[in-house]
């Protein structure tokens, strides 16, 4: 069962468009969805939570069309913007007594709990707060809604590593019980090194993969060989090629079909998301 489908989603500003994507977020998972600066994450979660409309295409999110508004079924949405959305000449404290009251599942024990863990200091007025102390305010306040489904834009970003590892822990024990699922977008791949089951890829506006991590991680072989191997055919296998002074490196979208091309006249690696990311935004850089 998915908690979130994307149909056929089309948007277009005047020099960006976001081309017929279509993905899931399957439920009782973590999904990340990663893509260089400009590539259409953010445009993609707004467009979910029905804050952006779509030129073309649907969206259901637990079973209901993104665009209805302040449907009930956004109670069971906790939703990190990738701008802050609180009044910042409050405390901490004076903005959640304004919040908790719009859901009914608000669970006050869980968010002083949060607070302490987080080491947030309720009198604080927001705006004196870093950029990480208001990130993990956030996150303590989307946390104690109990929400089914969490959609968070950036949620590691300004965090020091020490609280970003420990959030990413904390996301995978929030959906321990299955009925919980998580959608995070991050340029930061070793995020979901971490802790995605599901990786959702786009680039400028299009839709790479949505895959399972470990089937993406199969397909996809880093390929290590002497210049003399590298001609124009074989330049077209790979997603990307990077010459060194004395070979090449590539990556390659189908490990088989490489394997059996190169047998072992070549090394073979596995790539990481970060080497996906980087040979495939390179080479659509070098394309236009
Ligand atoms: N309201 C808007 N009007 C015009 N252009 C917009 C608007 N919102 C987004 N864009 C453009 O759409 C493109 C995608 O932006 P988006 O914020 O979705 O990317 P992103 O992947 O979240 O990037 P980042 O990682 O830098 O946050 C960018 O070129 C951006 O300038």
């Amino acid at each position: 069962m998915n908690a979130i489908e994307v149909q056929g989603i089309c948007k277009s500003y005047k020099n960006y468009r976001l081309s017929d994507v279509t993905f899931q977020v399957p439920k009782g998972y973590i999904t990340g969805l990663i893509g260089p600066n400009g590539a259409g994450k953010s445009t993609i979660i707004k467009a979910i939570m029905g804050l952006v409309k779509p030129d073309q295409g649907s969206i259901q999110v637990l079973g209901h069309g993104a665009e209805q508004g302040e449907g009930r079924y956004k109670q069971e949405i906790g939703y990190i913007s990738d701008e802050s959305i609180y009044y910042d000449w409050l405390s901490m404290e004076q903005m959640k007594k304004i919040i908790a009251p719009f859901y009914p599942a608000w669970d006050e024990t869980a968010f002083q709990r949060y607070m302490e863990l987080f080491e947030l200091p309720l009198r604080k007025k927001i705006k004196d707060c870093s950029k990480g102390m208001k990130m993990k305010y956030a996150i303590a306040i989307a946390l104690s809604h109990n929400p089914a489904l969490l959609i968070m834009d950036e949620p590691t970003a300004g965090l020091d590593p020490v609280f970003r590892r420990e959030l990413l822990e904390l996301l995978a024990e929030y959906i321990l019980d299955d009925q919980k699922t998580i959608l995070f977008s991050t340029h930061v791949t070793t995020d979901l090194d971490r802790i995605a089951d599901y990786v959702t890829f786009l680039n400028r506006g299009q839709l790479i993969f949505s895959d399972t991590k470990d089937g993406v991680l199969e397909r996809y072989v880093l390929v290590k060989g002497g210049k003399e191997l590298l001609d124009n055919d074989v330049r077209r296998e790979f997603v990307g090629v990077r010459e060194t002074g004395i070979g090449f490196e590539a990556l390659s979208a189908d490990r088989g079909g490489t394997v059996s091309m190169f047998g072992d006249s070549v090394m073979y690696q596995q790539p990481s998301l970060e080497d996906i990311m980087y040979f495939t935004v390179k080479e659509a850089r070098l394309r236009v």
